[in-house]
């Protein structure tokens, strides 16, 4: 069985295209394999925040079809960071460069963009649907919507906003020591608890630091991760936010630098004529690695006779990393 090991923003994957395979894997082994392989501790070259698995599409229409499976075996509608690697990986694939990818709610167009440097290939992804339905979202805080507002079970000094991209994200605009501080990780990790009331399916959570008018830095701790180097819808919602509450700052069409503990990407914020919302996401696609291993072996946790071949991509992220001013 081959993957790739591949990166947007440092929030790292590995890609497995079900095509490949002899026999697509089932429904469980999907799941186990993404635990076995994507853990920090005994999992695959230091593990993974999740496997995307890439099958064909449901027509022509679309290059190929994404699912995102978490870390812990859990499944993501949406991933705005992978699906950038996923669109070169089809891109390569079929030498294609304008195309649509098929994910849970819907077909997403991608564009191949400009380098960010060197080496570091780049994508532009749509992120929708938008909604702010608490039913859309699995939200229970005793209204339809969230917007700046408080959960008082959670905290009295932090307004939250809620929007699904449609995975679900809870945002909230802080000042440097609450980016910083353990707040994130403490409400994060009770939302996402598997038992509390408010999101019994669990969130994922940001912190916003506005650092310039069009500069956001997002801190995320995800569901099914944990804290992340970067998370792709995240980072889209918290634009979205940014251009609804600080209209002072930016607006629609902008291109917002979105600073983040893995890198930077770049947003933009658009509305439909019918009101709604979507973005832009654009950012590297870096393949750091191929890797051959044997199938049951991997379904087991058994990498011991995994083969890792290297590409000279991640030195060239890094290096870019470097020269971007945080
Ligand atoms: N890192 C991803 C989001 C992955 C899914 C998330 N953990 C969820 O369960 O919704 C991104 O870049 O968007």
């Amino acid at each position: 069985m081959e993957m790739l090991k591949v990166h947007g923003s440092n929030n790292d994957f590995f890609i497995l295209d079900q095509d490949n395979l002899e026999q697509p894997l089932t429904e469980a082994e999907l799941r186990k394999l993404a635990q076995k392989v994507c853990d920090r501790k005994n999992g695959l070259h230091g593990g993974a925040d999740g496997i995307l698995f890439v099958t064909k599409g449901h027509n022509a229409s679309v290059a190929g079809k994404m699912r995102v499976i978490n870390a812990d075996g859990s499944e993501a509608s949406m991933c705005g960071n992978g699906i950038r690697t996923v669109a070169r990986y089809l891109s390569e694939k079929k030498g294609i460069e304008n195309f649509k990818v098929e994910t849970m709610y819907a077909d997403l167009a991608i564009k191949k963009v400009t380098a960010f440097a060197p080496n570091v290939p780049a994508f532009d992804a749509e992120i929708s649907p938008v909604s702010f339905d608490a039913k859309d979202l699995l939200m229970h805080v005793g209204q339809d919507k969230l917007i700046n507002d408080f959960i008082p079970t959670l905290s009295d000094k932090i307004k939250f906003s809620a929007v699904a991209v449609p995975n679900p994200h809870l945002i909230a605009f802080v000042d440097h020591t609450t980016l910083i501080g353990n707040e994130l990780g403490r409400i994060a990790s009770y939302l996402n608890d598997g038992k509390n009331s408010i999101f019994p399916d669990g969130v994922n959570v940001s912190f916003v630091e506005v650092l310039a008018s069009n500069k956001i830095f997002v801190r995320t701790y995800e569901r099914g991760v944990g804290y992340t180097n970067a998370c792709g819808t995240a980072m889209s919602a918290s634009s979205l936010m940014y251009v609804l509450l600080h209209t002072d700052q930016t607006g629609l069409e902008q291109e917002i630098q979105v600073v983040n503990p893995g890198g930077m990407v770049k947003t933009k914020v658009h509305q439909y004529n019918n009101g709604n919302y979507w973005m832009s996401l654009i950012g590297n696609a870096t393949f750091v690695a191929h890797v051959e291993l044997v199938q049951e072996q991997a379904l087991e946790g058994i990498f011991t006779s995994a083969v890792w071949k290297a590409t000279k991509e991640q030195a060239a992220y890094q290096g870019f990393v470097n020269s971007i001013v945080k």
